[in-house]
């Protein structure tokens, strides 16, 4: 099964039910400071509007509900990995992307058979504090070459107008926040997304 090109990431069960109906195919829910117990129910409203919108589902770093919700797919980052029980998640059946910023992340990524890796930040993100600083276009041409018929994930400053340099620099997805939450009229920007990335 081939992904959507176009990966936005929401932390909540209202953005979902504002950006499946347009047309999203692919998003990842993305919550922090919540517990297990509290987040069980809100994966699976997540996963029956997904399902509703024949849209593939993407549970960020909380491994232990992916698993026991019967979730598809699963990012996990660098210190996610440290915690993470890999063979259950295996296991469970779960697909896998994993974020990767340099060289021995990549390595460590792809020694865990992925099914996507994660660069970023392509570019400049407001969205959280990165000790990483921007990896250019360059990078992603670089982490191509490295990874072959793997799915890469741009992340990191995506905009519109940016998807399809991305796309010719390598990637296969752009993966994007703030562009979309942060924006005046969020249902006009995703539709832009959408023309822009199919
Ligand atoms: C598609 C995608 N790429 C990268 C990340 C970042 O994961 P991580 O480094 O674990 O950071 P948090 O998102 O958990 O803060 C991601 N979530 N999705
Ligand atoms: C969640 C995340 N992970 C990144 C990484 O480089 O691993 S960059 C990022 C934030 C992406 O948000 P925006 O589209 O608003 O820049
Ligand atoms: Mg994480």
């Amino acid at each position: 099964m081939s992904l959507d090109r176009f990966y936005p990431i929401f932390d909540s069960v209202d953005w979902l039910e504002r950006m499946l109906p347009l047309g999203v195919k692919l998003v990842q829910l993305r919550i922090k400071d919540v517990g297990e117990t509290e987040l069980r129910p809100i994966v699976a409203q997540a996963q029956a509007l997904c399902r509703r919108h024949g849209a593939v589902l993407v549970v960020n770093d909380h491994w232990r509900v992916a698993i026991d919700s019967g979730c598809d797919w699963l990012h996990l980052g660098q210190e996610d990995l440290d915690i993470a029980d890999l063979p259950a998640i295996r296991r469970a059946g779960l697909k896998l992307g994993i974020s990767t910023h340099d060289h021995a992340e990549l390595d460590r990524a792809l020694a865990l058979s992925p099914d996507y890796v994660a660069l970023g930040p392509v570019w400049p993100t407001i969205l959280k504090q990165m000790k990483w600083h921007q990896q250019g276009l360059e990078r992603v041409t670089e982490w191509k070459r490295l990874i072959g018929d793997l799915p890469l994930v741009a992340i990191g400053g995506l905009r519109p107008e940016r998807a399809a340099p991305a796309f010719e620099a390598g990637a296969d997805i752009v993966s994007v926040v703030t562009d979309i939450t942060l924006n005046d009229t969020p249902e006009d920007r995703v539709r832009h997304w959408i023309e822009a990335t199919r």
